[in-house]
């Protein structure tokens, strides 16, 4: 399980840090356009740059680096996730897209605003202002391509066909699928991260309306999980069944296994892909009122774990390796054949970098319940032998699909990182 901050590769914080707390500080209350006007940004930048480089925050996740953050990153407290169509129909204005997200993106999850602030109270300012003031609270966005980026209805839209790697193909449909149109698909999707709802919110925000007259959204999920202020030792978060959720999980800060696991080598596709990875989205509803219902043994069969420890059933501790031979007096098995556990688990050759967050999305109109659920996300080297062959398996014998309802779909390559002065999608695009 991930337990640090693996974020080793991406390139060291800058030390001209001005972040979005800072500029509010230094132009005081109500000075910031006068100073501005009187000096010009450059100006203002400097004086913050000397004062800012002895104080860095410490909640900067950088942007730049060889991953994309947000992959292996240890999961924030809130998410914000999207799914985008392109409108545009040439490549040079998607390329252009790439290049804004970039700029846009580096500048948010260092804390600062997507635009030099204005005084001109004839412009809408550039950045839409709900982060000011804030911390960048680790902020990470991830972008990725989805298999419609590169061919929609036999049409090759942007001269793309050739690169589509393999792996890049809709998922499968699945027995139990229950996928709804409006929360599957895109051509391309942004996932941004950040221990703060409104940061999240701002960033996709501000990238979604960079993209007006190119890009359009699609589906959007917010999601979280219980904060770190709630949890200071930041143990495993439980999900909405009450279980904790995240215990087995690759090794972020084995470079070795994240390299087998999640990360495209040279030579699995097309090269423009290494060093990224395929995320899959489920958007999962938890029939939450049934289960509050359920007997805690019958719960606890269906994961085949303890609620309490998060132990496998016959152990004692979370962390304990769960024994799939053991069996009771009755000659059965301890952890049920059908336990969600033991048939994600199968052989333990298929792994995946399970980063998923809870969402609640008030009522469901048709039933009166809550429509409350999982935004089940991974990521990986190749859905065909990891996410692709575990849900095969668990759609025809998971004990817990008496709780659940897939209803949501989608696989994004997300792109190699980028260096400064770079652009993510660089590779695919020249
Ligand atoms: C296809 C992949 C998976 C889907 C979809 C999925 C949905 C799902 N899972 C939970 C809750 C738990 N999952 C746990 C373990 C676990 N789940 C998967 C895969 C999918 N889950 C794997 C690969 C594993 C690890 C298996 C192993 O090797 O041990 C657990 C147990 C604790 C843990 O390890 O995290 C829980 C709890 C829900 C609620 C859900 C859909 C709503
Ligand atoms: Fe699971």
């Amino acid at each position: 399980m991930a337990k640090t901050n693996p974020q080793l590769e991406n390139s060291p914080i800058s030390s001209r840090t001005f972040t979005r707390r800072e500029m509010l500080k230094t132009a005081g209350v109500g000075g910031i356009g006068v100073l501005i006007g009187a000096s010009g940004f450059g100006g203002l930048l400097s004086i913050t740059e000397n004062k800012a480089s002895s104080s860095k925050p410490d909640n900067i996740i950088p942007f730049y680096g060889k991953h994309q953050s947000g992959i292996t990153t240890k999961p924030q407290d809130h998410i914000y996730f999207a799914a985008l169509d392109v409108t545009a129909t040439d490549k040079t204005a998607l390329i252009q897209l790439f290049k804004d997200w970039t700029k846009a993106a580096a500048l948010m999850t260092e804390g600062k605003p997507v635009g030099e602030l204005s005084s001109n109270g004839l412009l809408p300012p550039k950045d839409t202002g709900e982060a000011a003031g804030l911390s960048p609270s680790q902020l990470t966005i991830t972008f990725g391509v989805g298999p419609s980026l590169f061919v929609k209805d036999g049409v090759d839209r942007f001269g793309l066909l050739g690169k589509q790697p393999k792996e890049l193909v809709d998922l499968p449909k699945f027995p139990l699928d229950a996928l709804e149109e409006e929360w599957s698909g895109g051509d391309l999707c942004i996932q941004a991260c950040a221990d703060d709802p409104q940061v999240v919110f701002h960033a996709v925000r501000n990238l979604i309306r960079i993209a007006r007259g190119k890009a359009i959204l699609r589906w959007a999920q917010p999601g979280f999980q219980r904060t770190k202020q709630a949890d200071p030792k930041e143990k495993t978060p439980r999900n909405l069944f009450g279980f904790k959720d995240g215990t087995v999980n690759p090794d972020v800060n084995n470079e070795k296994v994240m390299n087998e696991q999640v990360w495209i080598q040279p030579g699995d596709g097309p090269n423009w892909l290494a060093g990224g990875s395929y995320l899959v989205v489920r958007r999962i509803q938890m029939f939450i009122e049934v289960w509050d219902r359920t007997h805690l043994k019958e719960q606890e069969n269906t994961f085949g774990r303890y609620r309490d420890s998060g132990a496998p059933l016959g152990k004692n501790n979370e962390f304990d390796l769960p024994d799939f031979t053991q069996k009771d007096k009755n000659d059965e098995y301890v952890i049920p054949v059908d336990s969600h556990m033991r048939v994600a688990h199968g052989d333990g050759t298929q792994q995946i970098l399970r980063r998923g967050y809870s969402y609640s999305n008030g009522m469901d109109g048709k039933t009166g319940n809550f429509d409350a659920g999982l935004l089940f996300i991974c990521f990986q080297r190749k859905p065909s032998k990891q996410f692709i062959p575990i849900q095969q398996r668990l759609a025809k014998m998971d004990k817990l699909n008496e709780y659940i309802s897939h209803r949501g779909s989608a696989i994004f390559a997300c792109l190699p990182g980028t260096k400064p002065g770079g652009f993510i999608g660089e590779t695919l695009f020249t």
